[in-house]
């Protein structure tokens, strides 16, 4: 087994981020994250037949007399759901999981965020254990503890903070990851690069290290994706540690969501399943578009954007806003965005160095200017 990474997510609900390869079969390191006799794991129909057997052997080969059931949904966007956000419950009820169950994430961001809720609501809150499967969810969804489903009206609108107890990213299940997938999750990469300099000041050059190794990104390269999802990790468990329920600088984690959001609410959650955006694709388009923003608001230069776009493009991610898609439709849907208020929609605008900020009370002409392109 090679080297484990360790990043430590402190504040009042501290746990561990462990990185390596080969972790699934890990028994001793999934046990010791399981306090009572009842687990659940959560998959989608994808992830549970590549992997599901070997999370469930290595922890029963440690805890011979912890129940486990599972629950597989399909995959994809549009199932992450109320209904099955209740079908999670119903699982959990069949099991008779007690307070100190767990339930098991084994999946991308989708399941994360489901189950995450799930756990967060049963019961009032059972421990909640990630096992990420796609690179986006080893950056960004399984850590942080924000847990959620979407409606119809909105992304994320139902969810709660429910910081995981331990998240353990099985680098070799990337393998099995289609490329397009693997793009999405470098966009989420892609935006702690424009926000570095503001999330963690000592790992201030990441965007130029990330732009000298793209290429090794989308090529795969072991060493080189382990050490940019540590650094990742790394950058998020900074800011969550000192602002969990983003009162303060977590907001700048959403740079890119404003608009990116309102593309994938537009789309009806279509996704990879679908022919639409998904969400590290939304993203992309949004943070060239939040880009373009600052710079149309004078906070950073033109070429910030085109810097980013370009990093982006040899990303082989897309950076417009889809065909159909009406600028005055998604202003309407940005209006719902959670870090809207009274006064109106709150961007995280950045100035192209490194830095971000959350800019109140922009005109909502310069956002349908920036829009129409
Ligand atoms: N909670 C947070 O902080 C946070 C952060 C970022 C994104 N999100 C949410 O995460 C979701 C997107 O997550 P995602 O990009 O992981 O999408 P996803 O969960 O839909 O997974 C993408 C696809 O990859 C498949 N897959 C997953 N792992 C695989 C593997 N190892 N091998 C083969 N196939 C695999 C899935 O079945 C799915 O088809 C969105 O709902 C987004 O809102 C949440
Ligand atoms: O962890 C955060 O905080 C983020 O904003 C991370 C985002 O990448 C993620 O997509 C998150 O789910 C968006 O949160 P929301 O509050 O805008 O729904
Ligand atoms: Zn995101």
């Amino acid at each position: 087994m090679s080297a484990v990474l360790k990043v430590a997510v402190d504040g009042a609900h501290p746990y561990a981020i462990s990185i390596g390869a080969d972790l699934l079969d890990d028994g001793v390191l999934l046990a010791a994250t399981i306090r009572g006799r009842h687990a659940l794991i959560v998959s989608d129909s994808n992830v549970a037949p590549l992997y599901a057997d070997r999370v469930q052997a290595a922890l029963q080969a440690v805890r011979p007399d912890l129940t486990i059931a599972r629950l597989v949904i399909p995959p994809g966007e549009h199932e992450k759901t109320l209904q099955r956000f209740g079908e999670v419950l119903d699982a959990l009820a069949g099991l008779s999981a007690t307070r100190d169950a767990a339930v098991i994430a084994l999946g991308g961001g989708v399941i994360g965020d489901l189950a995450g809720f799930a756990g967060a609501c049963w019961m009032r809150g059972i421990d909640v254990v990630q096992i990420p499967t796609t690179l986006l969810a080893m950056v960004d969804s399984s850590v942080g503890g924000k847990t959620a489903v979407d409606l119809p009206a909105g992304k994320n609108l139902v969810g709660a903070f429910h910081p995981p107890r331990a998240v353990i990213a099985d680098t070799s299940v990337l393998h099995t990851l289609p490329d397009r997938e693997l793009r999405a999750g470098l966009a989420e990469v892609v935006k702690y690069g424009v926000t570095a300099v503001s999330l963690d000041p000592a790992d201030a050059g990441f965007l130029d290290w990330l732009e000298a190794h793209a290429e090794a990104l989308l090529a795969r390269e072991p060493a080189i994706t382990a050490e940019a999802i540590a650094r990742c990790c790394a950058f998020k468990a900074a800011v969550v540690g000192r602002d969990l329920l983003e009162h303060g600088d977590r907001a700048l984690l959403n740079f890119g969501h404003t608009f990116g959001h309102a593309i994938e609410v537009e789309q009806g959650y279509a996704g990879t399943h679908g022919g639409g955006l998904n969400h590290g694709e939304a993203v992309a388009v949004g943070m060239v578009l939040a880009m373009r923003l600052s710079a149309a608001l004078g906070l950073a230069p033109a070429s910030a954007g085109d810097r980013l776009q370009r990093l982006l493009q040899r990303l082989e991610l897309p950076t417009s806003i889809p065909e159909g898609l009406a600028p005055d439709a998604l202003l309407t849907r940005m209006r719902l965005d959670k870090k809207a208020d009274a006064a109106g929609i709150r961007f995280i605008l950045a100035d192209g160095a490194g830095r971000a900020r959350v800019v109140p009370g922009v005109e909502e002409a310069t956002v349908l200017a920036v829009l129409a392109g």
